[in-house]
C-alpha cells in the first residue's frame, strides 16, 4: 500500500503518518512524498491512502484541506494529532543579519512572535517545512528558515534557535483518507475498533437567508444526543454569502444507528456530503 504525504521526508505530515501507522495492525506501506498538498491529494487512488493537515492549535483550520474536502469524493478513515514545534536556522550569526527567511504557509501563523522581531526580513512562503530547509541549504548568505525542531540537530548553520513556535504547547491534527466516495450505505456497516467514533461532513442548505437554518440543522443532532465537536462555515463559491457548514459529530459505538438515521433525515432537507465514520 502507498501512503502519500507532504515531503520531503521529515515534515510534520511525515511524522504524523508514522504515528498513525504505529496505531494500525501490520500495515505495510511505501511512503510517497510530494512537495505540495495538491499533489498529495491527487496522488491517492485505489487502495492507497493519503494524509493532510486539518487543524492547528495556534493557527486554526487548514483552509486548503477543507476546501478540497468540501467537494472531494474521498473517505476519511482516521485522524492523528501530533505535537508541533519549530527551530530557526540561519547562515549568519545574528538575527539582525538575516535578509530572507523561508517559512511554510501554515508555519507562519504559528511563529508570529519570532517573525515580529524580523520586520524588515523578506518572508519567502513555501509549501512544506522540509522545502524551507532545502531552499535554505541551497540559498545565499543572509538566508534563514523555520524548520521542524526535530531537524535542528541535522543542520550545520551559523545560528540556531530552539522552540520558536509562539508557545510550547502546540499540535496539529491530520486526517487519513482513501480515494473512494464515503457512502452511508457502506459506512453504517463499519465495525469500530474503539468505543468512540467521529463523523465529518458538510451540510449545505438550499438557502441560508432564513431565520433559524443553522439552529434547525443543529437540532437534528441535539435531539438524539450526538455531540458536535466542530462547526465551521465555508463559502460554497457559488455566490457571495452562500455558505455550507463543516461539522464533525462524535459519539460512542452505541449511537451508530442514531448517527446514520440522523444523516438520512438531514439528507431529505439539505445537501449532505458525508466524509467518513471512523474510530477515534
Ligand atoms: O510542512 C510540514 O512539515 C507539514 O507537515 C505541513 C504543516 C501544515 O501545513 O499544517 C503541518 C503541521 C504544521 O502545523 C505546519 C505545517
Amino acid at each position: 500500500m502507498k501512503f502519500s504525504v507532504l515531503g520531503p521526508a521529515g515534515t510534520f505530515a511525515d511524522a504524523a503518518a508514522k504515528a498513525y501507522l504505529a496505531t494500525q495492525p501490520d500495515s505495510h506501506v511505501t511512503f510517497d512524498y510530494h512537495p505540495t498538498f495538491d499533489q498529495v491529494y491527487q496522488a491517492v487512488s485505489g487502495d492507497n491512502i493519503g494524509l493532510l493537515p486539518l487543524e492547528n492549535q495556534l493557527d486554526g483550520y487548514v483552509s486548503a484541506t477543507l476546501q478540497r474536502l468540501q467537494t472531494a469524493d474521498v473517505t476519511e478513515i482516521g485522524e492523528i494529532t501530533i505535537p508541533v514545534d519549530f527551530g530557526l536556522v540561519a547562515n549568519v550569526n545574528q538575527l539582525s543579519k538575516i535578509n530572507r527567511i523561508y517559512v511554510q504557509f501554515k508555519t507562519e501563523g504559528q511563529c508570529q512572535k519570532l517573525l515580529s522581531k524580523l520586520p524588515s526580513v523578506q518572508i519567502i512562503t513555501t509549501s512544506s517545512n522540509m522545502v524551507s530547509l532545502e531552499k535554505f541549504r541551497s540559498g545565499e548568505p543572509g538566508d534563514a528558515a523555520i524548520i521542524p525542531q526535530s531537524q535542528l540537530a541535522e543542520v550545520s548553520s551559523a545560528l540556531k534557535l530552539n522552540n520558536v513556535a509562539d508557545q510550547l504547547d502546540n499540535s496539529t491534527r491530520f486526517i487519513i483518507f482513501k480515494a473512494n466516495p464515503a457512502t452511508a450505505a457502506t459506512l453504517s456497516k463499519v465495525v469500530l475498533s474503539t468505543n468512540q467514533f467521529k463523523a465529518p461532513l458538510f451540510i449545505t442548505p438550499a438557502t441560508n437567508d432564513r431565520p433559524g437554518t443553522l439552529y434547525e440543522i443543529l437540532g437534528y443532532f441535539a435531539k438524539v444526543g450526538l455531540n458536535l465537536v466542530t462547526l465551521m462555515s465555508m463559502p460554497t463559491k457559488a455566490k457571495l454569502g452562500v455558505y455550507s457548514f463543516y461539522i464533525e459529530v462524535s459519539g460512542n459505538r452505541d449511537q451508530q444507528e442514531e448517527i446514520f438515521a440522523t444523516l438520512k433525515e438531514l439528507a431529505s432537507n439539505y445537501q449532505v456530503h458525508l466524509l467518513g465514520y471512523y474510530a477515534v
